[in-house]
């Protein structure tokens, strides 16, 4: 049993350690907010700390081994809480899959926009890549009408992806295992839309990423070759058999790969009116197209 006060004590100290170890300390009230099931008001007022034993099922010894995790081997804090919010989502996260980022959420937005006719809004769409499964909950999310369909090679994934889509009610999302189009033979020339984050982090570069990043998420969601581009150029070439006439082509890139992303469309010939978008932070992040 643990008291208001204890977990307030435990609180303070975890934040000081935070800021010692360069982590943010509003780090901690998240790990809260996760595993004690506490809301933000309830701890921005501390009104738990006169409580005297709380509802919890966690013991302290254990709350501080977690938190000893993030500190000492750097462990993604939404790893520990074992969710992660994305859109108006909370998704389950966990090793072996990659944390959805913020920066990827415009992806649906600019899905919705570049969806002009009704066939595109309840066509058939892929998320090449799911990993989480955040983009085909988003794309279910956003065209009720629509085919969902998602793939990953990895099981691990894969597992992710399915529990947080019955979650949250979107069992129509058909996930398949495999290497990006090869499971969907069945759909070729038949996609609206073909949506994907896909691994594109140059390989020199993945190693020099942030502990959190280079020594907990998995490698395959992250490497994508010596220029960091293999998968998109698999993708910007295998697409055109897959996707309708006028089928949407959306990618997310690394920042600086717009030209080179661009180059390889042109390259292919089979698509028109090429467009890149910015995230939240002004970078080039986005490259759509659709095919001839
Ligand atoms: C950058 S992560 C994106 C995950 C998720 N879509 C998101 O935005 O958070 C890339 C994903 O591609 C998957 N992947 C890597 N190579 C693949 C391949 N050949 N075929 C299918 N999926 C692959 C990885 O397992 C990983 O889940």
């Amino acid at each position: 049993m643990i008291s208001g006060e204890e977990l307030w004590r435990w609180q303070k100290q975890a934040k000081l350690s935070a800021i010692a170890s360069e982590i943010s300390p509003l780090e901690v009230d998240w790990l809260l907010q996760e595993i004690a099931g506490f809301d933000r008001l309830t701890l921005r007022l501390e009104t738990y700390k006169t409580q005297t034993q709380l509802n919890v099922s966690f013991s302290l010894p254990d709350l501080d081994a977690l938190w000893q995790q993030r500190l000492q081997t750097r462990v993604p804090i939404q790893y520990l809480a074992g969710r992660t919010p994305w859109r108006k989502f909370r998704l389950k996260v966990g090793p072996g899959v990659l944390i959805p980022r913020p920066e990827t959420e415009d992806l649906i937005e600019i899905a919705l926009k570049a969806a002009q006719t009704p066939a595109q809004r309840q066509g058939h769409w892929v998320d090449l890549g799911t990993g989480s499964g955040a983009i085909a909950i988003g794309l279910a999310d956003a065209f009720p009408d629509a085919n969902i369909h998602a793939v990953d090679r990895s099981s691990e994934a894969l597992a992710i992806a399915q529990e947080n889509a019955r979650t949250l009610g979107f069992d129509r999302i058909q996930f398949y295992q495999g290497s990006w189009f090869a499971p969907l033979s069945a759909l070729r020339g038949k996609l609206a839309a073909v949506v994907s984050n896909p691994p594109y982090i140059p390989s020199a570069i993945v190693t020099q990423l942030q502990p959190e990043v280079v020594n907990h998420e998995p490698h395959l969601a992250l490497d994508g070759g010596t220029d960091g581009l293999d998968c998109i150029r698999h993708l910007v070439v295998t697409a055109p058999d897959y996707l309708c006439s006028n089928g949407i082509w959306l990618i997310e890139m690394m920042a600086g790969q717009a030209d080179s992303v661009l180059e390889l469309l042109r390259d292919c010939g089979e698509y028109h009116s090429m467009q890149v978008f910015r995230d939240f932070t002004g970078i080039e992040r986005f490259v759509l197209a659709y095919r001839s």
